[in-house]
């Protein structure tokens, strides 16, 4: 490994993927990171300095997370050059070290600038956006009763009209596409084809049945009652409908689930306790109502990217906010974790913005290195934090006789609370 601006830390070791996928963690991994933009500068020092406290609280010394920064964004920009977004290299460290953490990513709306969070996902191949959404009690929330969402959202992360395939109204590959439907394929539905821009959705078997699977087997693994298919399928039918049908087949053909009610609905007994787990699917419109009134009907989701991307941020404001959302990106041997929200740009630099999202990414990060003690009392950390009343401002005015603290300030309560 050798790379040009970034520096490996000396005293660590690099984590190993082992043939059955489990992975080998030295005692010193090196674990490299992205700030990121916007407040990135603000919670990713907080999110260090929380896992650094955790990691020595729990291990007495004996384990400790070698960082490495890593560069994308306008700090890449800056170190690489001016049209340096996502340097090779920073790719190249991400797999080759593993498992990563990142700060969130500036993506214009429009302009033709394409996502780098996206493009990581799709770089990677980090196939699952994994987002669970759990309450921590005493956090302020619209619902009436915020503790009956508890669901694990697994979001398609590499195709579906989120893959950027599209072009701009008014150009001549936009007038090849929209002629080529028009005159060889016989669509005639498009309204205003002189002005119109393409986007296209690409659905394919492969990429739900590998994303089904994973959700499936979290169910069995965590012992969760049902897996829900959200789709749009009654319109969107050969892409979001197929989501739903390669869904329940994969369902029958690998866990063995049969037809619950006459169907679609099907059930199969958990290998792991016996118990009944459940394969259904919602009409994502539908969804966006249930989960309010109904949360308690949901556990695991497994969703298509666009969809996935609105319930996420939809999900995260019942338990208290996108403050508080935490994910993961993950290929079947690469992890890289990430806040469900963005660069937030008016608080940048303010060291104002709940640090909570990435910290409670770190704290997956650190379960999926098998560090469950140092996981352990990040959660302790944070539930002990929000039941002082000690919180960022997105929380606190929503909190009656709550004490308003910066981000870092927020950061060294959960320190404090371990
Ligand atoms: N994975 C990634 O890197 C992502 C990147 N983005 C990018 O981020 C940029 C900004 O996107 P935008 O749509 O404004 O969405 P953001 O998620 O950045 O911010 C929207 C609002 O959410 C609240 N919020 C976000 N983060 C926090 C936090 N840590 N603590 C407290 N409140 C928070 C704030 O609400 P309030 O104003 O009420 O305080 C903020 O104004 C865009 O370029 C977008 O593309 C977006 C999502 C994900
Ligand atoms: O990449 C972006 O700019 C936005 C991505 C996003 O909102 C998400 O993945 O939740
Ligand atoms: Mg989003």
């Amino acid at each position: 490994m050798a790379y040009d601006k970034i520096q490996i830390p000396a005293a660590g070791e690099t984590i190993q993927v082992n043939a059955d996928l489990s992975l080998n963690v030295p005692n010193q991994p090196i674990i490299p990171f992205i700030e990121g933009d916007g407040i990135g500068i603000d919670i990713t020092p907080v999110m260090r300095d929380v896992v650094d406290a955790a990691v020595a609280k729990a291990y007495g010394g004996s384990r400790q997370i070698q960082w490495m920064e890593i560069y994308a964004g306008e700090k890449s920009t800056q170190i690489y050059g001016a049209d340096v977004w996502l340097p090779a290299e920073t790719l190249a460290a991400v797999k080759d070290f593993v498992v990563s953490i990142k700060g969130p990513l500036t993506t214009p709306v429009g302009g033709g600038i394409r996502s780098l969070n996206v493009t990581l996902r799709q770089e990677l191949d980090l196939y699952v956006c994994l987002r669970p959404i759990r309450y921590f009690t005493g956090t302020p929330s619209p619902v009436k009763a915020p503790e009956h969402t508890d669901m694990v959202i697994f979001r398609e992360n590499s195709e579906d009209i989120y893959a950027g395939i599209e072009w701009a109204e008014g150009t001549p590959a936009a007038k090849k596409i929209i002629d080529f439907l028009c005159n060889e394929m016989g669509v005639t539905k498009i309204r205003f084809p002189e002005s119109s821009g393409i986007g296209i959705k690409p659905v394919s078997r492969d990429g739900t049945e590998r994303l089904v699977r994973k959700a499936i087997q979290y169910a069995i693994d965590n012992e969760r009652p049902s897996v829900t298919l959200v789709h749009k399928g009654n319109i969107m039918k050969f892409t979001e409908g197929a989501f739903k049908q390669w869904g329940y087949d994969l369902a029958k053909a690998e866990f063995g689930a049969v037809e619950i009610d006459g169907g679609p609905w099907c059930s199969f007994k958990s290998p792991k306790t016996g118990a009944e787990i459940v394969v259904k699917d919602v009409i994502a419109d539908a969804f966006l109502q249930q989960i309010l009134l109904r949360p308690k009907d949901y556990s695991v989701i497994a969703t298509l990217n666009l969809n996935g991307d609105y319930i996420s941020d939809a999900l995260a404001a019942q338990v208290g906010g996108i403050g508080m959302a935490p994910g993961a990106n993950l290929s079947d041997s690469i992890a890289m974790f990430e806040a469900t929200h963005g660069t937030a740009p008016k608080y940048a630099g303010k060291d104002q913005v709940n640090p909570s999202s990435l910290i409670l990414s770190a704290e997956m990060m650190l379960r999926h290195l098998g560090w469950l003690e140092a996981a352990d009392l990040i959660i302790k950390g944070v539930e002990g934090a929000i039941a002082a009343k000690t919180v960022t401002y997105d929380l606190e005015r929503l909190m009656d006789g709550a004490t308003k603290l910066s981000c870092s300030g927020f950061g060294a309560a959960v320190i404090a609370q371990m």
